[in-house]
């Protein structure tokens, strides 16, 4: 059957840490805060897959309290809520996620984006999809103190 998942996260600015978004390292002077390495891409990719399959979400998996998790590369998370897929005998059809910020532009960076999480989901180019908007200057993604994401995930379950 069809099922669908969102997904949505946020994460603070922070100086002095790598900017890591859907998988890609991209050029800033400012990173973002996490227990990871705060890939708000990625998480909110994650918690739409993890939805889909009403499976709970990130923290579920890789809880916060846990040191193993601290700094770690998103990447394995995103392979994680791949498997649950495959491991329910289903596939992602395609992933659609978008960036909300003024700063860093990611639409230089968008294309490797997209490649990186479709080599993460196994799916060939063209079905994972990364956007961005600024959000006018307004709230806080807007006063650059932080940065959100949201995600969707199209999937075919057996059930
Ligand atoms: N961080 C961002 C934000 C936006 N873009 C690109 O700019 C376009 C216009 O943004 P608006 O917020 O004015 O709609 C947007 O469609 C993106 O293509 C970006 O690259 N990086
Ligand atoms: C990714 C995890 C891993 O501990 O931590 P953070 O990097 O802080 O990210 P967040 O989206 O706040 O929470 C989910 C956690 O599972």
């Amino acid at each position: 059957m069809p099922r669908i998942g969102t997904g949505f996260d946020v994460h603070r600015i922070q100086a002095g840490r790598p900017m890591v978004i859907c998988g890609v390292t991209i050029p800033c002077e400012f990173g973002l805060e996490g227990h990871s390495d705060a890939d708000v891409g990625i998480h909110a990719l994650c918690d739409a897959i993890y939805g889909a399959l009403a499976e709970g979400d990130i923290g579920r998996w890789f809880p916060p309290s846990e040191m193993q998790w601290k700094d770690a590369d998103s990447a394995q998370f995103l392979r994680h809520a791949t498997g649950r897929v495959a491991a329910r005998g289903g596939v992602i059809c395609n992933v659609d996620v978008t960036i909300l910020c003024e700063r860093p532009r990611i639409g230089p960076h968008r294309e490797a984006m997209e490649a990186r999480l479709a080599e993460l989901l196994g799916l060939p180019a063209g079905r994972a999809s990364v956007k961005a908007t600024t959000t006018e200057r307004l709230g806080f993604t807007g006063r650059g103190e932080g940065i959100a994401a949201q995600a969707a995930a199209m999937l075919l379950v057996p059930k």
